[in-house]
Parts: structure tokens; sequence; C-alpha cells
């Protein structure tokens, strides 16, 4: 990781334990922002993906805006030293308390997801006295062909209002007294490896911007949400420069600041998950490497049959066949058929080995649980040869800490 062994990461700080490298996570920041450049535009990084305040903090250092789900994700940009003025608010079920969070600290604006929400935020706006700023969150019916369960642009989804119902919308938006139209918002899914269902959603948003136009509803910004995808280990997803090339020619027509909220494509590839191979048990059937890291630290395999790469810390010398290379399932040790991280890998493996699972910057972490009353693992960032404990490994006390017995009246 940058100039740092991994050798002297698992020293310093055990496993399972989240590695990130400062430099990755800003090096692709940096590319949206030279890719887009030639248009007024705000990267508001998808905090879901990695919300470790370090990170966080990196990016808001570096003048990155932010797209939250919540008033605890709200938190933790501020607490990281973000600008609640470049924030945007995703997400279906706002609660009256995160809509008063965020207007209190004055945020930039919610992404509104139904007619009920719009309606909750006109009402707290009011007792506030503010007026709330608001994009809606159209969901304009495009398959972005990626897994189902991360799809969110389809009809049958839950998110977003359907673009031929917006309009409407909009227009009643426009009566509520304490709302202030600002823009237009779509997220069609996550992982998108092609830019065409980008463009097919664009040209819907577009349709609408040109229609709200003619009714005098003039819109401040455009937010294409996240979603590129990036390489776990064959994908071969659009690049970053790829995708501004296919979209500018619109966009620039548009003459709009334009916001894009991106979470994986940020921080997957700036980080792994290390992991220690406990225990080795081959059978007749399967091979089962059984390592200390499980779904609980990273649920992605588990939940979306993804495929990540594994790594050895140690690899066998090129051009040298190793004799024990057999092909290994890399599982955890829960309770559950499920738990595994990697199926059918080829490596050549003994109890006590590192391996390392890459493209676990995102959505790695910010899943994880204390299943099987496992503690989380340690997070660690790395800077050139220097590295720090950027999230303590939860301790056993700590699994229970909130916990108390029913207290028996005597
Ligand atoms: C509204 C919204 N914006 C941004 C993102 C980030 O997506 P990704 O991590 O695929 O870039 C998500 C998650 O899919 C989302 O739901
Ligand atoms: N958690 C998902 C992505 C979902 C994005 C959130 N809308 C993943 O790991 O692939």
């Amino acid at each position: 990781m940058e100039d740092v062994s991994i050798s002297e990461l698992v020293k310093s700080y055990d496993t399972p334990c989240y590695v990130y490298s400062q430099q990755a996570i800003l090096d692709v920041y940096h590319d949206y922002n030279e890719s887009f450049a030639a248009i007024d535009h705000r990267i508001c990084y998808a905090v879901k993906a990695n919300s470790n305040i370090a990170v966080l903090g990196v990016l808001a250092a570096a003048g990155a805006g932010f797209d939250i789900v919540s008033r605890g994700e709200l938190a933790r940009v501020l607490a990281a030293g973000g600008q609640a003025s470049r924030v945007v608010f995703s997400g279906v079920g706002k609660t009256r308390d995160d809509i008063e969070f965020a207007l209190t600290q004055g945020i930039s604006c919610f992404n509104v997801e139904s007619i009920s929400e719009l309606t909750l935020i006109n009402m707290v706006a009011k007792q506030l006295d503010k007026r709330a700023p608001i994009s809606l969150r159209v969901n304009p019916d495009v398959d972005a062909k990626t897994h189902p369960y991360i799809s969110t642009g389809l009809k049958d989804n839950k998110f977003g209002i359907a673009h031929d119902k917006a309009l409407a919308v909009y227009e009643h938006a426009a009566t509520l007294s304490h709302i202030d139209i600002v823009g237009i918002d779509c997220h069609i899914g996550s992982q998108l490896t092609e830019v065409a269902p980008f463009i097919a959603a664009l040209d819907k948003v577009i349709e609408l911007i040109h229609s709200l136009r003619e009714k005098g509803i003039e819109l401040r910004h455009v937010d294409l949400g996240g979603g590129l995808g990036v390489r776990y280990i064959e994908e071969k997803p659009v690049t970053i420069d790829e995708f501004a090339q296919a979209l500018l020619p619109k966009l620039t027509e548009l003459g709009l600041t334009v916001f894009f909220e991106p979470g994986r494509s940020m921080v997957a590839n700036a980080g792994i998950l290390l992991t220690r191979v406990d225990v080795l048990k081959p059978t007749e059937h399967k091979n089962f490497a059984i390592v200390d890291a499980a779904m609980n630290d990273l649920i992605r395999p588990a939940l979306y049959q993804a495929e990540m790469a594994v790594i050895p810390e140690v690899l066998p010398s090129e051009g040298i066949e190793t004799d024990g290379t057999q092909a290994w399932d890399i599982v955890g040790a829960i309770c559950e058929t499920g738990d595994f991280l990697a199926k059918d890998r080829l490596l050549s493996l003994a109890t006590g080995d590192i391996l390392a699972i890459t493209g676990a910057g995102a959505y790695g972490f910010a899943m994880s649980s204390n299943y099987n009353s496992r503690p989380r693992a340690a997070e660690v960032m790395v800077v050139g040869t220097q590295h720090q404990l950027i999230g303590k490994r939860e301790t056993i006390a700590d699994l229970y800490a909130g916990e108390t017995l029913w207290q028996t009246e005597k």
C-alpha cells in the first residue's frame, strides 16, 4: 500500500484490517475534476461507500461536496471538516429529525423522492422559518444493466419519482411556501460499466428540464448521481474520462451546474481488506481456507455474489510452478453457508498466510456488522511511508456495552 509493506501493516494493526491509500482516493477525485473541467461541476462523494471520517476529511480538505442519506452521515461530514453548504441529501425515507438537522446546518439541496417527503420538508422548513432547497429525484425507468439489488432507476424500484409524473410534482412544489426548487436529480444504479444507461437517463432528464423551462421553472443544477463501476477482477468499466467525454456535449449545452455523487469509483480500489488464513480444510469435494475475516466484515460476496480479487501477501516467484496450488474457497468462521469471501481461487496456501482482498475500499467496512458477536475490524490509512489507525478495532466489551440485563423488581 503506497510505500508501506503489508507485513508492517499486519505487525502494527493485526488482522482483519482495512487499509486505504490516501493518494488513490485523491487521484480519483482529481480525475473527476479534470475530466469535467470544461463545465461548472461539483463532486459530491457518496458517504455511504466509505464513511470513515479520515476518508471524508481527505475529501473535504480537497474541496469535495458530499451526498448523504441520513443525519448520521451529515454529522460525520461535519466532524470531518466538510461544509454543509456542499451537501446533497438523498434517500427515500428522510425523517423529520433528518430534515430538521439538515435545514439547520444549511445543506445545499434535498433530493426529494416522493410527494409525501416534499410535504414534510415544506412543513419542517415552515416551522424553522426557512426555505428548503430541493431537487426532485427522477426515476427514468432505464435499465442500468447491473445486479438487480443495486439497480435503482427502474419503475419497479422504490427510488425517485416516475419521470412522467415529475413535471406535475414540480408544479406542485412551486406552489409550496417554504420550498425553493433548485435542481433535478437522477441516480440509476451502481457498478455500471457502460455509458449508454447514463446517456439514456440524461436524455430523459434533459426532456424534463426543457418542459420545466416552458412552465417557467428554472433550475440551477442537474445532479447525475453516482454509479460509475470499477474493475474488481475482469470488468472493463468505462473510464472517468470516457464517461465525461460521452456526457460533456449534452451537459455543456444545458448550461447548468452539474453535480455527481460517486461513491464506489472514488474509494473501492483505494482499499484492501487484510485477513489471515487460520484453518485449511481440504475435503474430497472442496478445499476451504478459513480466514479471520468473514461476511460480517465484507458482505458483498454473500449479498451480491460479488467477485473480488484475493492476493496472497507473498506471491510465488514468477514463472515457477508452485506444487501446492489448488482451488480454494476463502470462507469466514460464521455459521452461514453464505459466509464466503471468494470461491474457487487458485492459490498456494499455508495457515498463517496473509491475504489481501482488493477493491474493498467501498461498501466494505461501511456495510460490516457484529453478526456472531464478532468485533468490527480496524481501519488504517496510508500516506507514502506513513500509516495511521483511523478506526479502532472493536473490543469484545464494545459488543454489549449498550446492553443491559432485565432488572427484576424486588
Ligand atoms: C442516491 C445515490 N447517490 C450515489 C450513490 C453512489 O453510487 P456509487 O457508489 O455506485 O457511485 C448511491 C448508491 O448507489 C445512491 O443511492
Ligand atoms: N452496497 C452496494 C452498492 C449499493 C450502492 C448504494 N445505492 C455494493 O457493495 O455493491
